[in-house]
């Protein structure tokens, strides 16, 4: 590669209005072309080679369960050691390459998904029960991801002159930033594109080489980004692409002694685990392994007596019940102050009612969970729900040839039930009374997790204790406590929501290197 696209300051990728028609015609055309291609063969990606086994994933759309995706190949674990082979021999090649040239296969994809955006954003919309806006933001947030990372990593190439360290008479010292080895990347399903394209992308600009394993409700959209990368050059065997079970690969991997790093996004308990497995040395391995963990929550607006009540309302409905409550940063609870309490309840009811469940490809606002162990869970949920609060909307099925739940609301919840605590990942809101804003708060900071939270006041003495009280890696004044954007709101949890990695910020990408010092006579 010779020649550089030249770079912009970085800006997020615009949202889509579907408000306007040709917008809506689009999508609609993106959809039926995407139809036309389901049911199709995924192969696995081994360096050059693209793997085709027996065993497969059947990939299915969740809101219309007799509809296949794709038929996904199925790694193994002698199928993952061959992947683990072919990376750690790519490394050797792609650590040596400049990370200009490294970051400009990232501007090359990031413009050939911009130039494909809707179909990307389609075919997730099948595979994983998005609608409309859900699945373009999605897309958009890959794309910012692509953009964001290229630029830091350029940055962090040249850290010596943007940050330069003291000098001393008689030497010439350096710091640079240099790649781990092979990272095992481990997404989740709920943005099946963008968290996947971001952990990946973040490893191989910074220099590692990758073994990739998807979520298995999701492999159809991840393969869709591992070809776009074969597509603009980035040399094979940098992604290698292995679906397949996490207890089987996963646990194998983990295990690897030539694992060096693990980039993980998904459930406490899966989190956990692979954190403990990491941390054993076993024979041949000569690094302690880097765990990067990002997991769940049980995040959680407050609003006082002064907040505007209309805006609270509007934001615990959208942050419960956007796409439908499957978001690490759903507000799965409200804390509302007592004197406030029946007016924002009112208001939250009455908007989730309007909420109507139906297809995702013809944009319903609630469309279906993800797959038959989800509903199950969820469903049992809301029967917990039923003997620790008072049903006020929703709470149970709902119609359709899939996974679909009513958004449900429990009024009266206390702050230590099970359906205040536990994440239950779903369409699914818990609403506690407290006696007044300060309960409020320790009511919100009384979980094992800390990933988002909102305090909705016009106080602002309240809101500044808020600020420095409210225990939690993205903390939102006034505003829902989805929708982080990258670049704006590094995203990152603490205490069980994980290692606080700050996904889409300035530190993110130092999680994949390691700093060398270099110091010489002169
Ligand atoms: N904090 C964040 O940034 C963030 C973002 C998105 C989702 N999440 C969390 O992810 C969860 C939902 O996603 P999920 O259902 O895909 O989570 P999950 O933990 O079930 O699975 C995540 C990934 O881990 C894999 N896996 C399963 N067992 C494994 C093992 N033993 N070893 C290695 N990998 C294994 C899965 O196949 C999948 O690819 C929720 O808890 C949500 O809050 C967190
Ligand atoms: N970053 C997303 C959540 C990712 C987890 O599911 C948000 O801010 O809503």
């Amino acid at each position: 590669m010779t020649t550089f696209t030249k770079v912009s300051p970085y800006a997020n990728e615009p949202f889509t209005d579907f408000n306007l028609e040709e917008n809506k015609k689009a999508m609609q055309a993106a959809i039926s072309k995407v139809k036309n291609e389901l049911g199709r063969e995924y192969p696995l990606y081994i360096g050059a080679e693209k793997v085709t086994t027996e065993a497969k994933i059947t990939s299915i759309n969740p809101g219309n369960v007799d509809e296949v995706i794709g038929y996904v190949s199925k790694a193994d674990q002698p199928l993952a050691e061959k992947a683990m082979g072919v990376a750690l021999e790519t490394f050797e090649t792609w650590k040596k390459v400049p990370a200009r040239e490294r970051a400009e296969y990232l501007f090359k994809a990031a413009a050939l998904m911009r130039a494909r955006k809707h179909e990307f954003s389609a075919l997730m919309l099948l595979e994983s029960g998005k609608n409309y806006v859900e699945a373009d933001v999605d897309t958009a947030e890959a794309i910012d991801f692509i953009e964001f990372y290229a630029r830091e990593m350029i940055r962090l190439s040249e850290i010596n002159e943007t940050q330069p360290l003291a000098k001393i008479p008689g030497e010439n010292n350096q710091l640079t930033y240099i790649p781990l080895g092979v990272g095992v990347i481990i997404p989740p399903w709920n943005f099946p594109l963008a968290i996947c394209v971001g952990m990946t992308m973040a490893a191989v600009v910074s220099g590692n080489t990758v073994l990739l394993k998807p979520a298995s409700t999701t492999p159809v959209i991840a393969h869709k980004f591992v070809a776009l990368m074969e597509e603009v050059g980035l040399p094979a065997g940098v992604i290698n692409f292995i679906p397949g079970s996490g207890a089987e690969v996963g646990d194998y991997l983990t295990t690897h002694p030539k694992t060096r790093f693990i980039s993980f996004t998904g459930s406490k308990e899966v989190g956990l685990r692979i954190n403990k497995l990491a941390a054993d040395t076993v024979p041949g391995q000569i690094w302690i392994k880097r765990v990067i963990a990002e997991m769940g929550g049980k995040d959680g607006i407050v609003v006082d007596e002064t907040a505007d009540l209309s805006a609270a309302a509007a934001a615990i409905v959208a942050s419960a019940f956007g796409f439908q409550g499957q978001k690490c940063s759903a507000g799965s609870r409200a804390i509302i102050v007592e004197s406030v309490y029946d007016e924002v309840v009112e208001q939250v009811v009455a908007l989730t009612n309007q909420l109507q469940s139906g297809l995702p490809e013809l944009n319903y606002a609630a469309g279906p969970v993800i797959d038959q162990t989800s509903y199950d869970r969820i469903l049992d949920y809301i029967e917990v729900g039923k003997s620790e609060g008072t049903l006020l909307a929703g709470g149970g099925k709902a119609e359709g040839n899939g996974y679909y739940i009513q958004p449900t609301v429990f009024g009266d919840v206390s702050g230590k039930a099970r359906i205040m605590q536990e994440e239950i990942f779903g369409p699914v809101l818990a609403i506690a009374k407290a006696k007044d804003w300060k309960e409020a708060i320790a009511m919100y900071n009384d979980t094992e997790f800390g990933l988002t939270g909102s305090y909705f006041s016009t106080n602002e003495d309240r809101i500044s204790e808020a600020l420095d009280t409210v225990h939690c890696g993205n903390l939102y004044i006034n505003r829902k406590c989805t929708g982080a954007l990258v670049g704006v709101h590094p995203f990152g949890g603490f205490n069980m929501s994980g290692t606080d990695s700050k996904a889409g910020g300035y530190d993110y990408l130092l999680l994949f290197t390691q700093a060398k010092l270099t110091s010489r006579k002169v």
